[in-house]
């Protein structure tokens, strides 16, 4: 069993006196940011200028340029997007990665495929929650957090995994549990369940839904309904109380079709494509073509988003989330008004 840390078992006080520089200010960049400052922690911003630099001075951090922010840091959060990353650690961070700082990530993707590779003398730890970063943000203002993982990749002070606990301790993470693996570990099952379940899965399965209904003659708005926005209702009552709980609260009907549906979907096809999806991401494919896309200037990716925001379940979603006020409602709690440009 996985030894799990709460509050009670991390020290906090191994972060007192001690600059965190968040680099970035998007989706987790802005959450640790807050959580960390309202935990008591001396926190500034690593930013180019623009508009990410403009939201941080409005929510009132000091904010440098990377090069900066990295020089008055004891530790460096880098939370700009994986693929900007070397290019912003080797331009504005290595350069002031002097003996005893600590360069921290949410995700190992740059040290676990060697496109950062940092001196010796520092400590590298990972602090990457698991959950989207704006309910970082959210579930920390609500007294709860988002569980996260913690490895050391680097231990020059000899206080790595300490400073790594505190520090997910400070963004709310050690109040829902913090689990201790590799960045290896890290890497390769949050790519795969992004991949798999999390994302790929779950958007191809919500798409496939709605065009069957739809092209069997059903009204789109149903089928949106049916296949998007009862997910969430579902999911949460997986997230309360596992499968069970939400087979306790679904009628017999729908269980048993469950029970019957669920295997004809997910088939032993499926779960092949899912073991080839892990080697992909095992072998490094799945890195080296992400790299080489951003290389290009994502022309695969540019294209697909563009399609996929026309999706004609995008198009009737869209029309009927401006009808539903408690979903717009968590536009004006950031979700949207922080998002990626
Ligand atoms: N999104 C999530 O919820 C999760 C993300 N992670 C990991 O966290 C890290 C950050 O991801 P995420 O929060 O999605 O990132 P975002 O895409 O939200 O980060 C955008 C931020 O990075 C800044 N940025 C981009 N390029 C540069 C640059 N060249 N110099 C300085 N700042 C720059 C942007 O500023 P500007 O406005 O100037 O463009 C913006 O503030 C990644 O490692 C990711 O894998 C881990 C768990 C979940
Ligand atoms: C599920 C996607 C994620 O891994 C996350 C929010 O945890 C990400 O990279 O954004
Ligand atoms: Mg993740
Ligand atoms: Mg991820």
């Amino acid at each position: 069993m996985a030894k799990v840390y709460y509050n009670g078992d991390v020290n906090e006080q191994v972060l007192e006196g001690k600059t965190v520089a968040i680099v970035g200010y998007g989706s987790q960049g802005h959450a640790h940011a807050q959580n960390l400052r309202e935990s008591g922690v001396d926190v500034i911003i690593g930013l180019r200028p623009g508009k990410s630099w403009d939201k941080a001075t409005e929510d009132g951090f000091s904010v440098y340029s990377v090069r900066e922010a990295s020089a008055k840091a004891d530790i460096i959060m880098i939370l700009s997007p994986d693929e900007h990353q070397p290019a912003i650690y080797k331009e504005s961070i290595e350069p002031e990665l002097t003996a005893g700082k600590a360069l921290v990530f949410a995700h190992g993707f740059n040290i676990h495929f060697n496109q950062i590779v940092p001196p010796e003398h520092v400590d590298v730890f990972l602090a990457a929650p698991k959950g989207p970063g704006h309910l970082v943000r959210r579930t920390y203002t609500e007294g709860a957090g988002v569980p996260a993982l913690i490895a050391v990749y680097q231990d020059a002070t000899g206080q790595a995994k300490d400073i790594a606990l505190a520090y997910a301790k400070q963004i709310g993470a050690a109040r829902a549990g913090v689990l201790e693996t590799t960045f290896k570990e890290e890497t390769e099952t949050d790519l795969f369940g992004e991949q798999a379940v999390l994302c790929g899965g779950t958007s191809a399965l919500v798409k496939a839904g709605f065009e069957t209904l739809v092209e069997a003659g059903y009204q789109p708005e149903i089928a949106y309904f049916e296949c998007l926005h009862e997910l969430k209702l579902i999911v949460d009552l997986m997230y309360e109380g596992g499968l069970e709980y939400m087979r306790y609260s679904i009628s017999d009907t729908a269980q048993w079709g469950d029970f019957q549906a669920g295997p004809r979907i997910v088939t032993d096809e499926t779960k092949a494509a899912m073991k080839e999806i892990l080697s992909d991401i095992q072998k490094g494919k799945f890195a080296k073509g992400w790299i080489l896309e951003n290389k290009l200037n994502r022309p695969e990716y540019n294209a697909i988003n563009e399609a996929e925001k026309n999706h004609p379940l995008e198009v009737v979603g869209r029309e009927l989330r401006e009808m539903m006020p408690f979903v717009k409602a968590s536009k004006s709690k950031g979700v949207v008004a922080n998002a990626k440009n």
